[in-house]
């Protein structure tokens, strides 16, 4: 058996090697940048890649043995699932792998934004995609003291408590967070959710924040934003036609990152993990008796990612102590300069990706504190931002 995957998938070899020390058969190999080569493909049985490879008809045609394919990600349009199917190709993705990185995303964007004006921000958070980023996302924030709501219709559709499907909330929020998938058909599609006339309706100061999908929001429509001067503060994680990023809007845009949303040490080893767990199921049953090493043990070479980080405090906490706290383990600001100072083109936004720094996640918060953390409400809040907490 021989699996190809993505060079930048962290702990694939080792994953392997486990495998092997059991008496596996396996071979692995490796492909660089974003398209593995023909050669590659001919000898592949399994195919693991990341969202940057894109998988059509004519990728599988020239990998005649291919059987088992899977994407370390949440997202998957970038795999055309049909031919995959056609080819007898069996597809998977890792649903909510790297939620809890990008829930810290937002929590970081919105902490620092509000530090800056000393103030949080006034109104409603609208998160659009109740999902397992959304989810993420909306928690973090409520645990920063903010009033969340959450837009999605096909969940309304069904009957879910808890979402709405009011655009009109949505435009009138302080604060929009986009998590839906990039889709671009049928009643709820995606693709230029956000465009000229509803970017227009954002109620002055709003806060529009964007860790989806590129195309979710028209670049254009905010190259017309930045050009009236419209009272609006953007944060871009993806980009419409990625690697290209937009150069024009960037300075304009209250931060900026290269699709690193997702991208914290136990997103992207949990995404090699999940996969394997997956293929696993796949070629050998539900009841196969191979191991796997656990996340924990995975992570064990990157310290530093897993360290807790502790904090005191005598008194509960302000909102501005919870904001720090937050950017204390990750500082979006850090991702942003880094973008600015070095990627100038579509190679250096992949450079700058492949070579993304090991980032821990809020749960990495410790809180020790007196007898305020006997409180429920600030038990959960504290929970709410993943921290944990105990009293001395
Ligand atoms: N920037 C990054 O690094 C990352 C980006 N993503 C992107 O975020 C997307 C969402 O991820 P998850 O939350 O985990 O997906 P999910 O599948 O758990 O949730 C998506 C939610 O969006 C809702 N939805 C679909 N169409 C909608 C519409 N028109 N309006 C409002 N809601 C709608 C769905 O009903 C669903 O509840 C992924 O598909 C991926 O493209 C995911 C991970 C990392
Ligand atoms: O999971 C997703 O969906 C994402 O967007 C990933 O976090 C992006 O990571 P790469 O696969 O592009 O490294």
């Amino acid at each position: 058996m021989h699996i190809l995957a993505d060079a930048s998938m962290p702990q694939v070899a080792v994953l392997v090697e486990h495998l092997q020390a059991q008496g596996m058969a396996l071979t692995l190999s490796t492909f660089q940048g974003r398209q593995p080569s023909a050669a590659q493909l001919s000898a592949a049985d399994v195919l693991m890649i990341r969202s940057i490879t894109r998988v059509d008809n004519t990728l599988l045609q020239q990998a005649p043995k291919l059987r088992w394919l899977g994407t370390a990600t949440i997202g998957t349009e970038h795999v055309d699932a049909g031919a995959c199917a056609a080819a007898g190709v069996t597809f998977a993705s890792t649903p909510g792998v790297n939620a809890r990185a990008v829930g810290d995303y937002v929590a970081s964007a919105v902490a620092n934004f509000a530090l800056e004006r000393n103030q949080l921000p006034q109104g409603e958070v609208a998160i659009v995609g109740a999902g397992h980023t959304g989810r993420a996302a909306g928690e973090r924030l409520q645990g920063l003291g903010l009033n969340v709501h959450y837009y999605d219709p096909p969940l309304h559709a069904q009957g879910v408590e808890c979402v709405h499907n009011n655009w009109q909330r949505v435009l009138n929020s302080a604060v929009i967070s986009l998590h839906v998938p990039l889709t671009t058909c049928g009643e709820f599609a995606t693709r230029h959710l956000f465009n000229t006339k509803n970017i227009q309706q954002l109620v002055a100061g709003c806060l529009l924040i964007n860790a989806s999908r590129g195309a979710v929001v028209a670049e254009q429509a905010l190259v017309q934003a930045m050009q009236r001067q419209q009272a609006l503060h953007v944060v871009l994680d993806v980009w419409e036609h990625e690697p290209q990023i937009n150069y024009q809007l960037l300075p304009w845009l209250h931060y900026a990152t290269a699709h690193i949303a997702g991208h914290s040490l136990a997103g992207k080893v949990g995404g090699s993990l999940q996969l394997f767990e997956q293929w696993l199921q796949f070629a050998f049953g539900c009841n196969h008796s191979w191991q796997l090493p656990p996340l924990n043990a995975l992570l064990q070479p990157w310290p530093q990612a897993i360290a807790p980080r502790v904090w005191q405090q005598a008194e509960a906490p302000t909102w501005q102590m919870l904001a720090s706290w937050v950017r204390g383990i990750y500082d979006i600001r850090n991702d942003d300069k880094q973008l600015r100072d070095e990627v100038s083109d579509n190679e250096s936004f992949d450079a700058f990706r492949k070579a993304y720094q090991a980032r821990p996640e809020l749960s990495c918060g410790l809180i020790q504190g007196g007898d305020w953390l006997a409180d429920s409400h600030w038990q959960q809040r504290l929970s709410q931002l993943s921290f944990s907490f105990s009293r001395k």
